[in-house]
């Protein structure tokens, strides 16, 4: 059974302050990822991929189609669900892994990592240990651990947000290139991180410009241009 369904999705941005110019970016996407599977989405810059990802993630509404979350016994259509059942989708079962970390003033980088793990039911105690671990396989330095990730450098925050995005149990994982601004010893540990995901049957779909990275954790690339609306 599929984890994550894209179903004939199409969208179409418009811009209300233009004089309500549209711009149609994907029509009639359908694609679709199993428990333990890492698709990954491939075309040139502005093919719509990450317009794909924030849709699959209920960021963004689409004007057609479907996105079924297997959610336990259930399928969740976040197109179409309220937001309410999207959140709660977000907090068991579907993550997302942005490029960027939303740091929260004063919380300490440790505890941050350790939110998303308590969120999803873990102890104190055991949020904390998985924690330490993750920002240890992601070498991010213990000096840092206890400071709040406000002025941590662009990977050391990147890694932290791997982290929180790793920590908890999702079964659906979208990513959305985690390793852009990392060196190779840092693209090792995610592309690490990645197949432990796979081996415990998460389903992910991702972008990777990275090639070498995208070899080695894709077992498909989608085009995304072949689903282009432009024109
Ligand atoms: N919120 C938005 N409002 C209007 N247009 C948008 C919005 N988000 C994306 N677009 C447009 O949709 C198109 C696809 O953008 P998207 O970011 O999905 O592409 P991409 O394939 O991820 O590109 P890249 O590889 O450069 O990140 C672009 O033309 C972009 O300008």
């Amino acid at each position: 059974m599929e984890a994550l369904s894209i179903d004939r999705v199409g969208k179409t941005f418009t811009m209300h302050l233009q004089g309500g110019a549209r711009l149609p970016v994907v029509r009639d996407v359908s694609l679709a990822v199993s428990p333990g599977e890492c698709v990954v989405l491939g075309g040139p810059s502005g093919a719509g991929k990450s317009s794909l990802l924030k849709i699959a993630y209920g960021n963004y509404r689409c004007d057609d189609g479907h996105v079924w979350v297997q959610d336990g016994g259930e399928r969740v259509d976040v197109a179409r669900a309220e937001p309410r059942r999207v959140l709660r989708l977000r907090r068991t079962t579907l993550g997302y892994v942005s490029q960027f970390l939303r740091v929260i003033p004063r919380v300490s980088a440790l505890d941050l990592v350790a939110q998303a793990a308590v969120e999803q039911g873990a102890s104190s105690d055991e949020a904390t240990g998985r924690a330490a671990a993750l920002l240890e396989r992601l070498n991010v330095p213990r000096r840092l651990w206890s400071l709040p990730p406000a002025t941590f450098s662009g990977g050391e925050q990147q890694r932290v947000n791997i982290a929180r995005g790793f920590v908890a149990e999702h079964p659906v994982l979208l990513l959305d290139e985690p390793t852009a601004s990392l060196d190779a010893r840092n693209r090792a540990a995610v592309v690490e991180l990645i197949h432990d995901k796979k081996r415990r049957g998460v389903a992910i779909l991702g972008i990777f410009h990275d090639e070498d990275v995208r070899d080695r954790v894709a077992d498909r690339v989608v085009d995304v241009t072949r689903f282009s609306a432009a024109a």
